[in-house]
């Protein structure tokens, strides 16, 4: 994946917004456990490869919204605007665009998990058994990391 930039120079193009749900189990001390993964569906770019639920905002939404419709959409489930806890933002350059992803941390859902797309889904811990991930998947498994102190690989190349 030598041709993905992180951080990349923008040159004059404007990045596409992307909300991105990652969805994290607590136990009742609050703890963070697993967090779920989902396959890209046939047919689109990178599909089989493991990402965080998610996509691309439509016209006049907010980063929530657009996060609420996509895990209706794509997983069957309902989350809270309300809740939805931006965690951070991170830019790639992929060849087939420049995307800005919004990483939200969801604690809360209601409903049964149905992979309306036909996708595969995944609680995962570190480091991640399922593969393989999405570059855009990586940082957030960085940023995993040094939350929980985990050391060694964050997946399996
Ligand atoms: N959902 C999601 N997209 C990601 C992640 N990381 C990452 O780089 N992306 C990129 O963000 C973009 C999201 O587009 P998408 O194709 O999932 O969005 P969408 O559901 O709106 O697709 P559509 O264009 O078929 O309607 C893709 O370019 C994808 O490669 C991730 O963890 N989750």
């Amino acid at each position: 994946m030598s041709e993905v930039v992180r951080a990349p120079a923008l040159q004059g193009r404007t990045p596409v917004a992307v909300a991105v749900g990652v969805l994290i189990e607590r136990d009742a001390a609050g703890r963070e456990g697993r967090f779920l993964l989902t396959s890209r569906p046939q047919g689109k770019v990178y599909a089989g490869h493991w990402e965080f639920p998610g996509g691309k905002l439509e016209a006049g939404e907010s980063v929530e919204e657009a996060l609420r419709r996509e895990l209706h959409e794509e997983l069957g489930i309902d989350i809270d605007v309300a809740a939805v806890q931006r965690w951070k933002e991170e830019m790639f350059d992929y060849p087939h665009a420049l995307v800005r992803l919004h990483f939200c941390k969801v604690f809360a859902w209601r409903g049964e998990f149905e992979m309306r797309e036909a996708q595969q889904m995944a609680w995962q811990t570190l480091p991640v058994q399922v593969r393989p991930v999405l570059p855009g998947t990586i940082p957030v498994l960085e940023w995993f990391a040094q939350e929980r102190g985990h050391a060694g690989p964050t997946h399996i190349d």
